[in-house]
């Protein structure tokens, strides 16, 4: 299988080159040339989770990695997360399903893509020697995920780039107590936006970016999404491959374009529904069709504290019929703020995709409403989830909504809703006593290439 950029001007690669490089060199977002539909959809309920991976991601790896490495990575990176059926699905209400995807060693669904691309990084680069740094920009999750997925791992350094006093303590914990000399947690001054448009410097500063073998592990990353596609299988499958609508708390569209993706291979997603926080770009694009950068106001769900969202760039490419020029356009009229979607993309996207946006109280009333309706208790960016699910569910169609994180990694959302902080899981009982380390950054691409060529270790 061959990637292409949304930008249309990057070499065309295969699978591993796609991984490796995160975004292209064009600046655009790598997609498959051809997306192709999955046979045997019938047959994969009551598979282990990590059969339908495998059937699931093979088609998109090529021939990069033999049958017998990719079976072994997803073994590997599946055995972490801490549930049977590693994406259970519970019932909510007739016809409302939670998808509880923070089973995994960092609480949040980044686990699931996160736990494989360090597997599969770790073949490629054994194979090849090559030396990388992954640079990530996180609003919480993708940091901590990065860093459990990848500390210690030979021929890589992590650098990530959190924004400073914006992520929750247990987030921040996770990020900046890991002792391995390979990890570097950097605070930097500004929101999330700032964190992934300084990430998106470094790759465009193509001598920069061969001199440390730039790599990426966010949800730019192609690899990343194809590892997210995996749930959407199993929860169809569980439900009977009905017509079934999703729900997604959105920030960067990654988890709900891998949704998108599920559907182009032939799965009966009907509605992809986006929820935001106040935080509600996508929500305004996709009502109005105007698509402008807001203000990054801080709130209770901060995994989703984020305007420019990075992967909505796919989503416009597939609206757009693959038109890399139209793209281009679009992309440099955001550099000014903003941009309107032509009337026959909008119609495309409506087509697939809806969306709501949860206020703060409602987000705690929702965590307090589910909880007292089912006992199961929320973390602030799943209640925006069912909040948005609620207003969508139609009768006779069966809603997944998708719980991303676990609550313990918001005790103080969460106790301001229900009045009780949750526990972290036993593997986490000491992360408040163990010593952080992290470096403080201006929001400055100069100040950070400076940082990350003296610190690496490779
Ligand atoms: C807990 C949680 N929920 C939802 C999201 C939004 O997911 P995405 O960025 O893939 O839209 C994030 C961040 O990515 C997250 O960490
Ligand atoms: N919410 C994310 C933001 C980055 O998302 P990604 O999926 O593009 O890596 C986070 O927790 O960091």
């Amino acid at each position: 299988m061959r990637y292409v950029s949304t930008r249309g001007q990057a070499p065309v690669l295969n699978f591993e080159e796609a991984m490796l490089s995160g975004l292209a060199r064009d600046g655009g977002l790598y997609l498959p040339e051809t997306i192709l539909t999955l046979d045997g959809l019938e047959t994969l309920d009551g598979l282990p989770y990590e059969e339908v991976a495998f059937r699931v991601i093979r088609p998109f790896t090529g021939d990069c990695f033999t049958d017998a490495e990719l079976r072994g990575a997803i073994d590997r990176a599946y055995a972490r997360i801490a549930h049977a059926a590693r994406a259970p699905l519970v019932q909510l209400a007739p016809g409302h399903h939670l998808l509880e995807l923070f089973h995994g060693p960092t609480l949040a669904f980044k686990d699931f893509a996160m736990q494989l691309i360090a597997q599969l990084f770790e073949i490629a680069l054994k194979r090849s020697g090559q030396k990388i740094t992954i640079v990530g920009a996180t609003s919480g999750d993708t940091g901590s995920a990065a860093i459990e997925a990848f500390r210690g791992i030979d021929n890589v350094d992590v650098f990530i780039m959190y924004p400073h006093g914006r992520v929750s303590e247990v987030q921040r914990r996770q990020m900046t107590t890991p002792p391995n000399a390979n990890v570097h947690a950097l605070a930097v001054t500004g929101h999330f936006d700032d964190c992934q448009a300084r990430l998106k410097d470094l790759f465009n500063d193509h001598a920069f970016r061969d001199e440390v073998g730039l790599a990426g592990v966010n949800s730019i990353n192609w690899s990343r999404v194809v590892a997210q596609i995996v749930y959407y299988f199993t929860a169809a499958a569980s439900l009977g491959m009905r017509p079934t609508d999703f729900c997604v708390p959105t920030g960067n569209f990654g988890d709900i374009l891998a949704g998108s993706i599920a559907k182009r291979m032939g799965l009966p997603v009907r509605r992809l529904i986006v929820a935001t926080n106040q935080n509600d770009i996508l929500h305004r694009a996709l009502t109005t069709g105007e698509y402008r950068v807001g203000e990054v106001a801080p709130s209770i769900s901060p995994s989703m504290d984020i305007q420019v969202s990075s992967n909505f760039e796919r989503a416009l490419f597939l609206a757009y019929g693959g038109d890399a020029g139209a793209i281009r356009q679009l992309m440099d009229e955001l550099k000014a703020g903003g941009f309107t979607i032509s009337q026959g993309a909008l119609e495309t996207l409506r087509e697939e995709f809806r969306s709501g946006r949860v206020s703060e109280e409602e987000t705690l009333e929702t965590i307090r409403r589910t909880r007292e309706a089912t006992g199961e208790v929320l973390c602030p960016h799943s209640a925006i989830g069912v909040a948005v699910a609620e207003q969508h569910i139609e009768p006779g169609v069966p809603m997944v909504t998708l719980a991303t994180a676990h609550p313990a990694k918001f005790p103080d959302a969460v106790e301001r809703a229900i009045g009780i902080r949750p526990p972290l899981p036993p593997h986490m009982a000491e992360l408040f006593d163990l010593p952080e380390r992290v470096s403080r950054v201006e929001n400055d691409v100069e100040a950070l290439k400076s940082l990350i060529l003296e610190r690496r270790t490779q």
